[in-house]
């Protein structure tokens, strides 16, 4: 004895689909046989499939709908797999080439020989420095540091070591500057500049100092040296409270006066021109004409 299915949403389910394949089957039916019956002899073997398959359909029920269903699944699972596998491989391109992009960025802004910041950088980073410190009337510093007897060190013990040299004052810069605001930079040749945001020209006199003393420490030798044993750099210092409208080429050639003092001095030093107060007094605050006072 045959018992009948339960009523559950599935055999419901089931049954509207079977229904439903049924009305589509009779309706193509019905279209080949009547609506185009002139055509509809031309294919009399469609005719019949049809009608065979309608009637297929009816005993089958549920099977034929949950074949239908699992049917469908078994062409959209692989489909999903296919467009799955391609976002993830999609996605790992982009991540791809954002790294790219990024080294090329890094590559573009940075010196091949010293890796720290190239001339463009710097220029690019001072433009946007001296606008900030305008804005928030903030001192801005800038160190321009030349290792002194270059030639003679590169004629003494060679071009690469000349470039050894180099990437080691380099690396005693970029030690020295660990505010995350500081830059340094290969101005060009054996020059190197250290541009500080947020720095007076005190700060700027310590850090100088604080370079000299580092290199002491780190006692690159430097036997043809008419100064001392080790390698040694001059420093031009310049320091001021920049205004929107001036121009910034003054930070950089008043460090360039002190750089050309302390070479005439001597070599082995730290120079500083008088600082030029660039900021107007009527936009000064109380505590900023203080500490200038
Ligand atoms: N090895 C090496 N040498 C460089 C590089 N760039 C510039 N130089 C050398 O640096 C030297 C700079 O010499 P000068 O400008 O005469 O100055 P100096 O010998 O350092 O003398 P003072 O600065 O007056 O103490 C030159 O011999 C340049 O060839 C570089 O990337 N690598």
């Amino acid at each position: 004895m045959q018992t009948k299915p339960k009523s559950t949403l599935s055999s419901r389910t089931g049954l509207a689909g079977c229904a439903l394949a049924v009305a589509l089957v009779l309706d193509a039916a019905l279209a080949i046989n009547g609506l185009v019956p002139e055509r509809a002899a031309l294919f009399p073997n469609a005719t019949a499939f049809l009608d065979t398959l309608a009637a297929d359909m009816q005993p089958t029920g549920i099977a034929g709908f949950a074949s239908g269903i699992a049917l469908t699944l078994l062409l959209l699972l692989p489909m999903h797999h296919v467009y799955r596998t391609r976002e993830a491989r999609l996605l790992q391109e982009r991540e791809r080439l954002a790294a790219h992009n990024a080294k090329l960025v890094r590559q573009a802004a940075s010196d091949g020989l010293l890796g720290i910041a190239n001339r463009r950088e710097f220029e690019r980073v001072l433009k946007l420095e001296w606008l900030r410190a305008a804005r928030e009337r903030q001192p801005l510093s800038l160190l321009m540091i030349d290792i002194d007897y270059f030639k003679r060190f590169n004629d003494t013990y060679g071009h690469q070591a000349g470039d050894t040299c180099l990437r080691e004052v380099a690396k005693v810069l970029r030690a020295a500057a660990a505010r995350p605001g500081d830059l340094v930079a290969r101005y060009g040749g054996e020059e190197m500049a250290l541009l500080m945001p947020h720095t007076g020209m005190e700060g700027a006199l310590r850090m100088a100092e604080r370079i000299h003393t580092m290199l002491e420490d780190r006692a690159l030798p430097f036997s043809a040296s008419p100064v001392a044993e080790h390698v040694t750099v001059s420093i031009g210092v310049s320091s001021m409270l920049p205004v929107r409208h001036a121009n910034r080429s003054v930070l950089i050639s008043q460090a360039d006066e002190g750089l050309y003092a302390a070479k005439e001095g001597g070599r082995n030093r730290t120079e500083a021109v008088p600082n030029l107060r660039l900021i107007a007094p009527e936009e000064a605050t109380p505590l900023q004409s203080a500490s200038r006072a």
